[in-house]
């Protein structure tokens, strides 16, 4: 990828962005980065190679792609700020930031801009990345291709076609490495009562979702054949799923799903409002 993109916002999105990107082959002087402070972005350059800047509108002034990363509640700062360089330079602007829309963005920049909304996760850091994305009626038919060749560089990338459904890539991906997460804490936390070395426990507990992760990706049968093949009857693991089941764990994932989309819709009203 020969285009040059500028990073707004150099945190933990971002720069698992900027690292798959640069794993994947591209250029470190290509990718820029900014943050308010030269002493968070210094560790950034050091780490990546990457060009690093305080000031938004100069690292934007050479940009073919930007991308907004940084938290939605300083959105609208940031977008007025860029909004006449944006309107000159006319770049293609990626939006990662749960909750807004595209419409509010694209007003904050100052209309008329070619914008995707993308829903990133932070597993592209190790290029197993998934991204939802969304573009505006704005978006040409090569920048939507530039747009998934950067998201493909770390990871696998689903285009939605009603902006809406990005709420619900939240819940499913964006969000979602959070939950895997704390099933590690807790089957770690069990195994260590039922006896085992803490870090014994959390390598077999990682290595086996790695594993699950997958026979599923590479398998032709569903979850639920995968799952009922490791369930002997009578054994041990249909007493495990039986308890899991009992405890409505699918009702807990359904409701935690649900609270996290309508969190993205709410952060969209509070956002856009003020
Ligand atoms: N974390 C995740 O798993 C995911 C996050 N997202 C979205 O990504 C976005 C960023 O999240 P995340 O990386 O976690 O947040 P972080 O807080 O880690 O990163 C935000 C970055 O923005 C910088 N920043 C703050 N103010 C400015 C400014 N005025 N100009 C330029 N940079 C600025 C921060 O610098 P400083 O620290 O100095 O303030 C920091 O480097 C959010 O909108 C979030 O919704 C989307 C999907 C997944
Ligand atoms: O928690 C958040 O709001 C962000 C968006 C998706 C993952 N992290």
């Amino acid at each position: 990828m020969t285009n040059k993109i500028t990073f707004i916002g150099a945190g933990n999105m971002a720069t698992a962005i900027i690292g798959g990107l640069i794993d994947s082959g591209a250029a470190p002087t290509d990718l820029t980065a900014t943050a308010p402070s030269s002493s968070e972005l210094a560790p950034v350059k050091e780490r990546l190679g990457i060009n690093i800047h305080t000031d938004n509108n100069v690292a934007v002034s050479h940009a073919d792609v930007v991308v907004l990363a940084v938290k939605p509640q300083i959105m609208r700062v940031v977008c007025e700020e860029l909004r006449e360089t944006i309107q000159q330079q006319r770049p293609l602007v990626i939006s990662i930031a749960a909750g807004l829309d595209a419409a509010t963005i694209d007003q904050w920049l100052g209309g008329n801009n070619a914008l995707v909304r993308c829903m990133p996760n932070t597993p592209s850091l190790v290029g197993y990345g998934a991204s939802g994305l969304f573009a505006n009626s704005a978006v040409s038919d090569t920048q939507r291709d530039i747009a998934t060749q950067l998201m493909n560089a770390v990871g696998i990338v689903e285009w939605v076609e009603e902006e809406s459904l990005l709420d619900a890539v939240t819940a499913v991906s964006g969000s979602a490495p959070a939950y895997f997460f704390l099933m590690f804490e807790a089957m770690e936390e069990a195994a260590v009562t039922l006896g085992l070395p803490a870090e014994t426990a959390r390598r077999l507990a990682i290595q086996t979702a790695l594993g699950a992760a997958t026979m599923a990706q590479k398998s032709d049968k569903d979850p639920a054949t995968l799952k009922q093949n490791v369930m002997s009857p009578g054994g041990t693991t249909e007493r495990a799923i039986h308890h899991l089941e009992e405890a409505q764990l699918r009702t807990t994932i359904a409701d935690a799903m649900e609270a996290c989309a309508k969190r993205a819709q709410e952060m969209a009203r509070e956002l856009s409002s003020h």
